[in-house]
């Protein structure tokens, strides 16, 4: 669980987030939603520990950050795994050292216990056999698979995700959230997920954040997004095709 409490965050004379209290609940997909310079990545960042609140605190299951020591920061780096858009792997790395890189860089295991597992987590994304392979010789889907399996091959307590979709076809961006929810309940993981894509929402938001000028304007579920009257919600969830057409079969009685 991450509960952030009177987040405010800016640059300058902008600010960017202004006040924010939200709790990312654990073993449940959080999706963070809202147009473009919402303040979304920003928010992200400051989970991550890579910008420095302005005022306000983060606790990482009830601990504050500001009381974390030097050696207890490190620590909880090791526990957030990232994934974050493109994918991002090393190209000249093939795919089993690609997974095996966290282990390599935050843990003091033996070569043949590291091995194990990263043939253990490539198997749990679909991908047994493909360790030998470079990432140029693997589709985009079996990339950001990867991708994902790098993520979680320490077995972190949070999993940050920024829009891991994008790039993929329909089919198979439904496939790797649908992945990232099974391996958030399955490993009782607080995930934290940035989309811009409403079937990501339809489908494995459990939790919705939205944002709104840095602002959180509205917060509920996948169900209760299409019950709600609230303005600024409906604007931004109805601009897409799909959320209308579910809306007018709801009407419908489809
Ligand atoms: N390092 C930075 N320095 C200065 N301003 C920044 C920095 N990072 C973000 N901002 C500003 O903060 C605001 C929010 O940006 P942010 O990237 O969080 O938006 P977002 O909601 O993630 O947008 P998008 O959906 O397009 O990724 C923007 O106005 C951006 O210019």
């Amino acid at each position: 669980m991450i509960q952030v409490k009177n987040l405010h965050k800016g640059f300058n004379e902008q600010e960017v987030l202004k006040g924010i209290n939200y709790t990312f609940e654990r073993g449940k997909t959080n999706l963070i939603i809202g147009q473009s310079g919402s303040g979304k990545s920003v928010f992200l960042k400051c989970m991550l520990g890579l910008f420095k609140p302005d005022e306000g605190t983060i606790e990482y299951d009830q601990k504050p950050y500001s009381t974390f020591s030097d050696e207890e920061q490190r620590e909880l780096r090791t526990e957030m795994g990232m994934l974050f858009q493109g994918g991002a792997l090393f190209d000249s790395m093939n795919v089993e050292e690609n997974v095996m890189f966290p282990l390599k860089m935050f843990t003091k295991q033996r070569k043949s216990d590291m091995l194990k597992r990263v043939h253990e987590v490539l198997e749990r994304v679909n991908l047994e056999g493909t360790g030998n392979k470079m990432p140029s010789e693997i589709s985009g889907g079996m990339q950001k698979r990867v991708a994902i399996a790098r993520a979680i091959v320490n077995k972190p307590k949070y999993l940050f995700c920024d829009e891991p979709n994008s790039g993929l076809d329909p089919q198979t961006a439904t496939v790797i959230d649908n992945l990232i929810m099974d391996l958030t309940h399955e490993n009782d993981i607080t995930t934290v997920l940035i989309t811009h894509d409403m079937n990501s929402v339809l489908e494995i938001g459990e939790r919705i954040a939205f944002l709104k000028d840095g602002v959180l304007a509205w917060k509920g579920t996948k169900d209760e997004i299409f019950k709600t009257d609230d303005q600024a919600v409906t604007e931004f969830v109805y601009s897409s095709n799909l959320f209308q057409k579910v809306r007018v079969a709801q009407q419908k009685g489809i």
